[in-house]
C-alpha cells in the first residue's frame, strides 16, 4: 500500500518504464492501490519541461484575454464541452473546451474560431500539450488494467477512448464573495489529468471532513479517477471529491484533460464473483454525460450511480 507523508498527495513515477518489468508491474500496483485509496495521485513528468509549462500558460492566458464574445463561439453538442462562463455555483470560473484535442486539424478549427487568421503558435502549443497528457492518460489505465489481470481489455478500450482539453480560468475572489472557485464535485470523464500555473487552489477529499491541499510540484500533473472508472472497477476505485479554493490574489488558470469512452462501458468480468456482485449495469458512457447535465442533483458519485439504476 502506498503511504504519504501527512497531507501530501502520493507521488508515482510511472514514466520511462519497461513493460514487464519488475519494476514496473511494482508501479502498476502502486498506481492501483494508491487509486483504489486516494483516488489520485501525483506524477512528476520530463515531459512539462518549465520552458513547455510557461509557453502553454501563455497561450492560455492570450485566449481567456479574448472578448467574452468570441470565446462564446467555442460551442459544442456534447455537454460541458464548450465555453462555460462564470455560473451561480462557480462565480470566479470561465473554462473553454478543445475536442479531440490530440488532432492538429481539430485543434486549429478551435483556434480559427477564436482568431480570425488561425493562431498556429496557439495550436502547436496545445496539440503537443494534448498529445503529452493523453499518453499519460493512456499509461494510467494500462497500468491500472494490468494491475487487475485484465490487460487484454486496454488495446480495444483505447481505441474507443477520445479527449477533451479544457482550459480553466478562476480569477480571485471580490471581499464579498466566496472564494470557492469551484464547489465539490466528481468527475464524469475517465481519467482526468490536470496541471495547473503556479497558484493552488485544488483540494482533494480524503476523509468525510478532511480536504487536502494539492501543492503541484514542477513539472508534475495530477492524476483523478472518475465516476466512470469508479464504475468500471465494480466500485473499487475511488472517485475523489474535489473542489476548488481561491486563496491568492492572483489568477490560477488550470487544464484538465478529460477522456470519454465512445460506447458502452462495462465492468470486466474478471472484477466480478460471489463476494463482489456487479453494483453497475453497462451504461453508455457520453449518454451518461447528457443524463448529468440534464440532472445535476447530485454533483458526486451518486449521479452514476443512479443513472445505472434507471437504465
Ligand atoms: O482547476 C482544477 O484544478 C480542477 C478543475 C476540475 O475539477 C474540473 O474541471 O473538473
Ligand atoms: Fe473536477
Amino acid at each position: 500500500m502506498a503511504s504519504i507523508p501527512q497531507s501530501k498527495l502520493p507521488v508515482i513515477n510511472i514514466e520511462n518504464m519497461k513493460p514487464g518489468t519488475e519494476t514496473w508491474l511494482s508501479a502498476c500496483h502502486k498506481v492501483r492501490h494508491t487509486l483504489e485509496e486516494y483516488g489520485c495521485f501525483m506524477v512528476v513528468s520530463d515531459g512539462l519541461s518549465q520552458d513547455f509549462k510557461k509557453e502553454v500558460y501563455a497561450n492560455v492566458k492570450t485566449l481567456f484575454d479574448l472578448p467574452t464574445e468570441t470565446k462564446m463561439k467555442n460551442t459544442s453538442p456534447t455537454p460541458f464541452h464548450g465555453y462555460l462562463g462564470p455560473f451561480r455555483t462557480r462565480q470566479l470560473y470561465e473554462s473553454m473546451g478543445i475536442e479531440h484535442a490530440t488532432s492538429l486539424d481539430d485543434v486549429e478549427s478551435f483556434a480559427n474560431l477564436m482568431w480570425p487568421s488561425g493562431n498556429d503558435q496557439f495550436s502547436k502549443t496545445m496539440h503537443s500539450y494534448a498529445n503529452l497528457v493523453s499518453k499519460l492518460e493512456n499509461l494510467v489505465r494500462k497500468m491500472v488494467f494490468e494491475s487487475y489481470g485484465v490487460d487484454k481489455y486496454h488495446e480495444s478500450f483505447s481505441e474507443s477512448m477520445t479527449f477533451v482539453l479544457r482550459l480553466n480560468k478562476y480569477r480571485p475572489p471580490k471581499s464579498n464573495e466566496t472564494n470557492l472557485g469551484a464547489v465539490p464535485h466528481t468527475d464524469k470523464d475517465f481519467v482526468t489529468i490536470l496541471s495547473q500555473n503556479q497558484e493552488n487552489g485544488l483540494e482533494v477529499q480524503i476523509k468525510d471532513d478532511e480536504w487536502m491541499n494539492v501543492e503541484f510540484l514542477p513539472s508534475s500533473f495530477v492524476v483523478m479517477a472518475t465516476d466512470a472508472f469508479m464504475a468500471w472497477s465494480n466500485g473499487r476505485i475511488k472517485s475523489p471529491s474535489h473542489r476548488v479554493v481561491m486563496n491568492g490574489q492572483e489568477d490560477r488558470y488550470s487544464i484538465a484533460l478529460f477522456s470519454f469512452k465512445k460506447g458502452i462501458i462495462e465492468i470486466p468480468e474478471e472484477l466480478v464473483d460471489e463476494e463482489h456482485p456487479p453494483r453497475f449495469k453497462p451504461f453508455d458512457h457520453f449518454k451518461f454525460l447528457e443524463f448529468y447535465a440534464k440532472d445535476s442533483r447530485y454533483l458526486d458519485h451518486r449521479a452514476i450511480e443512479l443513472f445505472c439504476e434507471n437504465n
